[in-house]
Parts: C-alpha cells; sequence; structure tokens
C-alpha cells in the first residue's frame, strides 16, 4: 500500500498502545507530556503587588510632576516581600516599596527610584506615580483557573509553571519504550575499523537522540546482519519495547529482508511513502510487536522519523512555518518533497546537496521545506518550512 505522509502517521499511532498514566514529581517531568488537565492552586500574584523598587502612593496626587516642577509626599512607612505597611496610603503621602511586595491599601500607583529625590522624610517624584507598574492580584493567573492543558508537552517553562500552580507532582504519560535497530551486512559501529565497502552505524544514534528528544525511552539495540535467520532472531530478542523501529533492508534489493520477514511472517500496514526522502518506509507487525521500517539512507530515516514516527508517537502535530523563499524549490508529481533547507533574514534557501546519503545536510540545514504533491515554490512564494531540532 502506498500511503500518503498523514495516512502513515495515523496507521503507526494506531499500533501504538494507550498511553498509561503516571504522577511524577516535578523535576523529572521536562519533555514529558502531561495526561491530564492542571488547574492552579493559588493565584499569582497571590496579592496586589509593585513590580518595581520605588514608592507607593496615589496616583492622583503625583500627575502633574516633572523635572522642572518635582511633586514632594511624605514618607509613612515601608513595605517588603514578607513584611507589608498594614497601614493606610492617605492624600499626599508615600510608601517606600520593593518589587514584589504587597500594595498598601490606599496606594494605586508606583514611582520607581530611579524618578525620585529622596531626603529621608519625604520624597520628591520627577514623574507620575503609574498605575501600570502594579501588578494585580490573580493578573497572571486565579486560584481554581485551569492552566496547563492535557496533551501539552512539558517544556522547561511548563515545568516552571506546573510549579507556580502548586504542583509538587503531575500526572503524564508514561513513555513509549521505543527499540532501534540498524539492519546490515556493512553497518559497522563506530570506533571499530572501517573496512572496504562499510559505513558507521550513524542512523541509530541519531534516531535514540531524536527518541529521547520526544520524551520516549530509547532501547539501542545491536545491529542485525542481512540474514533471514539472524534477523528473525534479532526481532524475537527485542522483548519489551512497545515499537521497534528499524534502519535499512526495506527497499528494492535482493538483501532487503526487513520488508521480507515483514510481508512473509508478519503483517504489513504500509509499505512506501509518497514523500521524498524516506519513499520505501514501511510499517507492520511482527508477533505482536509494531515494527516501523526506516529506509537505511541516513536522510532518508532521520526525515522519515521527524515527519511521520514523531508525530505520531508523542500526538503532537508537525509545527510548521510559513516562510518567503529564497530559491526556487520543485515539486514532484506523485510525492510531497522534504527539501532540506536554510533559514537567513527570515527567508528559507535551498540548501543545494539533496542527496539522501549526505549526512551533513542534516547537521547544516536548520529546516525541511514541504512541497505537496504536484506543488512548486519560485523566489518569493510564500512556503511551508518545518524546524528541524
Ligand atoms: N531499485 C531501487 N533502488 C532503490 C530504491 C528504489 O525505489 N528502487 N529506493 C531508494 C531509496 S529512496 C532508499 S531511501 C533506499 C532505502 O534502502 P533500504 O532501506 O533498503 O536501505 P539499505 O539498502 O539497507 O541502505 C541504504 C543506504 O544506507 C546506508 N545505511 C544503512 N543503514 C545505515 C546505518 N545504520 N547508518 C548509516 N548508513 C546506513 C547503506 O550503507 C546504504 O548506503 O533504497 C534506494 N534504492
Ligand atoms: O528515500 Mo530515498 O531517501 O529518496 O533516498
Amino acid at each position: 500500500m502506498f500511503v500518503r505522509v498523514d495516512e502513515a502517521r495515523a496507521l503507526l499511532a494506531a499500533l501504538l498502545p494507550e498511553r498509561q498514566v503516571q504522577m511524577v514529581p516535578l523535576r523529572s517531568a521536562y519533555g514529558r507530556s502531561l495526561a491530564a488537565d492542571l488547574t492552579a492552586k493559588v493565584s499569582h500574584p497571590s496579592a496586589t503587588e509593585s513590580a518595581l523598587d520605588g514608592i507607593a502612593c496615589r496616583e492622583a496626587d503625583t500627575l502633574t510632576a516633572s523635572p522642572d516642577a518635582p511633586v514632594r509626599l511624605r514618607l509613612v512607612g515601608e513595605s517588603r516581600a514578607g513584611a507589608a505597611f498594614t497601614g493606610e496610603v492617605g492624600a499626599g503621602e508615600a510608601v517606600r516599596i520593593y518589587t514584589g511586595a504587597p500594595l498598601p491599601v490606599g496606594a494605586d500607583a508606583i514611582c520607581p527610584v530611579e524618578q525620585l529625590q529622596d531626603d529621608g522624610e519625604g520624597v520628591r517624584l520627577r514623574r507620575p506615580a503609574s498605575p501600570g507598574d502594579v501588578r494585580h492580584e490573580g493578573g497572571d493567573f486565579r486560584a481554581g483557573e485551569t492552566v496547563l492543558m492535557a496533551g501539552m508537552r512539558l517544556t522547561p517553562a511548563r515545568v516552571a509553571l506546573a510549579a507556580a500552580l502548586g504542583h509538587a507532582e503531575v500526572p503524564i504519560f508514561k513513555p513509549l519504550k521505543v527499540a532501534v535497530m540498524s539492519t546490515g551486512d556493512e553497518v559497522v559501529e563506530p570506533g571499530q575499523p572501517l573496512g572496504a565497502g562499510q559505513v558507521y552505524n550513524s542512523n541509530a544514534y541519531g534516531l535514540v537522540g531524536m527518541l529521547e528528544e520526544a520524551g520516549c525511552e530509547a532501547v539501542l539495540l545491536p545491529a542485525a546482519p542481512d540474514s533471514p535467520e539472524a534477523l528473525e532472531q534479532a526481532l524475537a530478542s527485542v522483548g519489551g519495547a512497545d515499537v521497534l523501529l528499524t534502519s535499512g533492508g526495506v527497499s528494492m534489493g535482493k538483501y532487503d529482508f526487513v520488508r521480507d520477514l515483514l510481508v512473509q511472517q508478519g503483517k504489513v500496514s504500509f509499505w512506501k511513502v509518497r514523500m521524498r526522502p524516506g519513499g520505501p518506509a514501511m510499517l507492520g507487525g511482527w508477533k505482536g510487536l509494531p515494527v516501523f521500517g526506516l529506509p537505511g539512507n541516513p536522510v532518508s530515516s532521520l526525515v522519515v522519523f521527524h515527519v511521520i514516527v514523531r508525530p505520531a508517537l508523542t500526538g503532537q502535530p508537525l509545527t510548521t512555518l510559513r516562510l518567503r523563499a529564497g530559491t526556487p524549490f520543485r515539486g514532484l508529481s506523485d510525492k510531497t518533497a522534504f527539501w532540506r533547507a536554510s533559514l537567513r533574514g527570515g527567508e528559507v534557501f535551498d540548501y543545494g546537496k539533496q542527496g539522501s546519503g549526505v549526512l551533513r545536510s542534516l547537521s547544516d540545514a536548520e529546516a525541511l521545506v514541504v512541497i505537496p504533491e504536484g506543488g512548486s515554490a519560485q523566489v518569493g512564494d510564500e512556503v511551508d518550512v518545518v524546524l528541524m531540532g
């Protein structure tokens, strides 16, 4: 079955097990997906407070203040974080105040120290005090408000927000356990000598990194040689993974045994996706284990992971931007093209070397330009751009 990119994503998502939920301490929450909405236990700010170091006073008293005609107010006390001023600020009065300290009753505006002349008992304001420098109770969020939604990825900022909401632990979807296995007689581990016709196993290391970025538990398996028996043995030893990613052995060659094994002994959900690079990708199952066969070419394997596997594993859609093309991008009549591209000055430029073996391009190019089937783009046209992390 020859499927579109969105169909491939949906078919993979449908083979994944139902996600289990677990509570984790905030320290371990980064990168995970939130399994339930999070509600604020407190308001932030918890009280109306000052955004600056200066004085709190009544705005109305200070409207005429200027460098040439400063307004003088009498100091009646101090408000600092943890020790609020308990009196009331009356007309012509001011209270020294610090960033984050509660605004005293009666005051409605702040004037920063930079605009004050202090004579010990009073202050002269060179400009009117500003109500905009008051931070209102609950201005950020209110107790009881739902602030973080189920399904959101916990970025560092969202972990910080969960802490501010008052949660010490958060419910997350248990990470999927994803095994990675390269295949091919020519594939050699880095650190070993490289013989004629051999290649270092780069795919597995890129994939493990991308899985960890996607919040999955990655299991790196030894590379399997090109023999049906060895491959079958390797698959039988996978045990415990929610899904297996293989690289290599899915194309038309005589030694493409991943494809053969799934066709002969397993189930094939699809073989080939209407995309370039990465067309020969396949999805199937072997004895209950979902197997996603990534193409061996290094660029193909990482691009297919990025645009199909990652969104399916995380449930997060692929984020695309609209940017202007700085170079033309050709299209393909029957495939979506994902061309490696560089970003400069708000425009996107063809990286040039689009061969699927040019691993360097993945390091140099920050983005993929998506040209839909039958489309193309000229200089100045807006195109969809996928950022590569
Ligand atoms: N006659 C055809 N030949 C090919 C077609 C086709 O449609 N007709 N498709 C081409 C496309 S597109 C791709 S992509 C590749 C995919 O092939 P396989 O998935 O079978 O991958 P291999 O043949 O095993 O390897 C391809 C290439 O990648 C290198 N490789 C493999 N594994 C790794 C690894 N772990 N790390 C680094 N590099 C790896 C391998 O040495 C080969 O150079 O098929 C085309 N052929
Ligand atoms: O997917 Mo192949 O990547 O076009 O070389």
